[in-house]
């Protein structure tokens, strides 16, 4: 191997994070105090969610916090390239940049593989920020894009870079045109999207919303805005993909650490009651990342999510986290790993500055350097940098063909498939009976999911 190339390895060693679904924020949510169970396996994971999850919401419009949200990434200063190598979060930024352009290039080539030769491909990149992902969506080809986010100087900024984009392309030979693009600052969670597009009837191939989901579970009304958003105009078969904090992942640590953990990179203030259970939406908590975000972030409760985007015709194919999914496509990723600088060579190339970092966080490498022989050097990520990335998860729904009922609505689900399903998992009608009672979500009561 090559010096200069990272050595992957070294993450493996690194990644040790128990399955999320063994953390015992089931049992948080539930109500259960102590998580031994969930952490030994022993026992029922079964709770007494409510069934009404309205009740559990704390929306109240005029306490909303988009407009901090807004205000923290408007005021975000623009860092050139030299600010950002000098950041302590250089190579966390490059790696999830990483991350997020393995899912789009998956997501976008099953998207590709269904289509025949000249037709469109639409995209809605929704809570685009700055317009950090234009350079992928051009990469891929795609013929338009809606680019929507909360914060209109990120909207203008995410204009300006689309022009840029296309000032340059006139230049390129044997390029395609750039996509056309169209930029709305809006809320998602409260504003209907499709009233705003240019053509309200626009079918869209992919709906991509990257490090931003996790702010709509302020409120089940604004989740729930979100998956319309996310669901309505997409067409059968399209994808809606995202990355959000594993919230299994922070209550662990939270249980473990107390209300405020975290490291010289992030941090985390939960600033709701943490006492169990947890509330479905407005779990709410201060995230800090060093010169990056620091706003209110909401708990996105999984199973929540996947029954609510079943209401919307969106169903779950793929959620992993960081972690995991860095082991899956690191192979087919590794040339843009190096091209994207997304993992730190260490030791460093000319004994370099290790940008305040500390020699403790990488004895992860110096032990695996020791036990490894022929490896000079490695591709890594600090300690404190990794404990960053494995806090998120990657997602991807995708939409369902609908049904039509006898009003002419779409129906998502077959009813009857789904009550006969939970009967024979049950082997007891008279509880599936009293589990599929309507809920204000048109979920199921259903303990071991909610
Ligand atoms: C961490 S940034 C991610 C930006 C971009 N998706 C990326 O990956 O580079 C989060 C973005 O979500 C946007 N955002 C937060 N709440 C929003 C809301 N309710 N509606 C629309 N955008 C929102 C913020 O303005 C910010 O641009």
């Amino acid at each position: 191997m090559s010096e200069s190339k990272p050595d992957c390895d070294s993450f493996s060693i690194i990644n040790d994070a128990p399955s999320a679904d063994k953390s015992g924020i089931v049992e948080c949510y539930a109500g259960v105090r102590e998580n031994v169970v969930a952490k030994t396996g022993e026992g029922s994971t079964n709770s007494s969610v409510p069934s009404d999850l309205s009740t559990t919401s704390r929306y109240n419009e005029a306490q909303g916090h988009g407009s901090v949200v807004a205000t923290h990434y408007n005021t975000l200063e623009e860092k050139g390239l030299a600010e950002r190598c000098k950041s302590r979060i250089f190579y966390l930024r490059n790696f999830n940049n990483w991350i997020k352009s393995m899912i789009i290039n998956e997501y976008l080539s099953k998207t590709w593989q269904g289509k025949s030769h000249g037709s469109p491909l639409r995209v809605l990149d929704m809570c685009c920020g700055k317009g950090g992902d234009l350079l992928k969506w051009r990469r891929g080809n795609i013929t338009h894009l809606v680019c929507a986010d909360i914060a209109e100087v990120s909207v203008d900024q995410c204009q300006a870079r689309y022009n840029e984009l296309q000032n340059r392309s006139k230049n390129e030979r044997g390029f395609a045109p750039v996509f056309t693009a169209e930029f709305l600052s809006a809320d998602c969670t409260k504003v209907r999207l499709r009233e705003r597009y240019k053509d309200p009837s626009m079918e869209l191939d992919l709906v991509s919303c990257q490090f931003s989901f996790h702010y709509c579970f302020e409120s089940l009304p604004q989740a729930e805005t979100m998956l319309l958003n996310a669901a309505e105009c997409l067409r059968p078969g399209g994808y809606f993909i995202g990355t959000i904090p594993d919230a299994y992942e922070i209550v662990k640590r939270q249980q473990n650490a107390g209300d405020t953990f975290g490291n010289e990179i992030y941090k985390v203030e939960f600033q709701c009651d943490t006492e169990p259970p947890l509330p479905l939406f407005g779990a709410k908590y201060n995230f800090h990342l060093e010169g990056v975000v620091d706003c209110p972030e909401f708990l996105v409760h999984f199973p929540t999510l996947v029954k609510l985007a079943e209401k919307y015709g969106l169903q779950l194919v793929a959620k992993e986290r960081f972690d995991s999914y860095y082991e899956k496509v690191r192979e087919e990723g590794r040339s843009l790993l190096g091209k994207m600088q997304a993992l730190e060579t260490y030791p460093p190339f000319h004994e370099a500055p290790l940008l305040g970092r500390v020699p403790e966080d990488y004895e992860h490498v110096q032990q695996y350097m020791q036990k490894s022989t022929g490896h000079r050097k490695v591709g890594t990520l600090s300690e404190s940098e990794w404990k960053a990335a494995s806090l998120y998860l990657m997602f991807a729904f995708q939409k369902k063909k609908p049904k039509w009922n006898a009003e002419g609505r779409p129906e998502f689900e077959d009813r009857n498939e789904v009550a006969k399903k939970r009967m024979s998992d049950d082997g007891n009608g008279d509880n599936a009976s009293k589990r599929l009672k309507s809920t204000d979500l048109s979920v199921g009561n259903d303990g071991e999911t909610l």
